[in-house]
């Protein structure tokens, strides 16, 4: 069964995308991490460098943070996103532009591969193989990833090398303890 009605409670491993452009962007990041770590259905396993990125789409907006980070989750995926929107919401994430500004963004690239095409959750996420801010932390802790039914994250990454940004080896994220 691969449907996402019908996952099972042991655990699956998810890859998460974090960005944020508001505020203290690393703060926010950070405190992403921590809250996701303190669900005890989610293990954070990997925490990618940080990038910073110009914006993709959307208004007029300042640059992005943007991480990955993989984790063994036990939750549905349904859950994993109502958690995910919960952590966005503790960080007053408002949505009111499409891709405008956000203080925390959470997106799932990967629910162990499965696949949805549920408009309230898309897998793999829609976008993820055209997004550099994506690929390119996810394939530096993951080489050999694939999104699902697009392709090797590291060639997906080679289609979006116009796409500005830069790691900021000044910023690391802790994994959490
Ligand atoms: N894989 C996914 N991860 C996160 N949200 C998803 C996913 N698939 C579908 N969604 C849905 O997308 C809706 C809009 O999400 P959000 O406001 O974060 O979009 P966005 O970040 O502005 O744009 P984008 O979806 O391009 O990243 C969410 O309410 C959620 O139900
Ligand atoms: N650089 C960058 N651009 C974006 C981002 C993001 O996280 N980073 N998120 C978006 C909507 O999810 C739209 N555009």
């Amino acid at each position: 069964m691969s449907g996402v009605g019908g996952a099972p409670a042991s655990a699956r491993r998810v890859v998460l995308a974090l960005g944020s452009n508001i505020g203290d962007r690393m703060a926010t990041l950070q405190g992403a991490v921590e809250a996701l770590s303190r669900d005890s259905s989610v293990r954070i396993t990997a925490v990618s460098p940080v990038y910073e990125t110009a914006p993709v789409g959307g208004p007029e907006q300042g640059a992005y943070l943007n991480a990955v980070v993989v984790a063994e989750c036990s939750l549905r995926p349904h859950a994993l996103l109502e958690l995910t929107q919960g952590v966005e919401q503790e960080f007053h994430r408002v949505r009111e532009v499409r891709w405008g500004p956000r203080t925390l963004d959470i997106d799932i690239l990967d629910f162990d591969a499965e696949t949805s095409d549920d408009p309230v959750l898309t897998l793999p996420h829609p976008r993820a193989h055209e997004r550099a801010f994506v690929l390119r932390p996810w394939s530096d802790i993951d080489p050999d990833a694939v999104v699902v039914g697009r392709g090797a994250v590291g060639d997906l990454l080679g289609e979006v090398a116009d796409q500005e940004l830069w790691r900021r080896s000044d910023l690391a994220l802790r994994p959490p303890e």
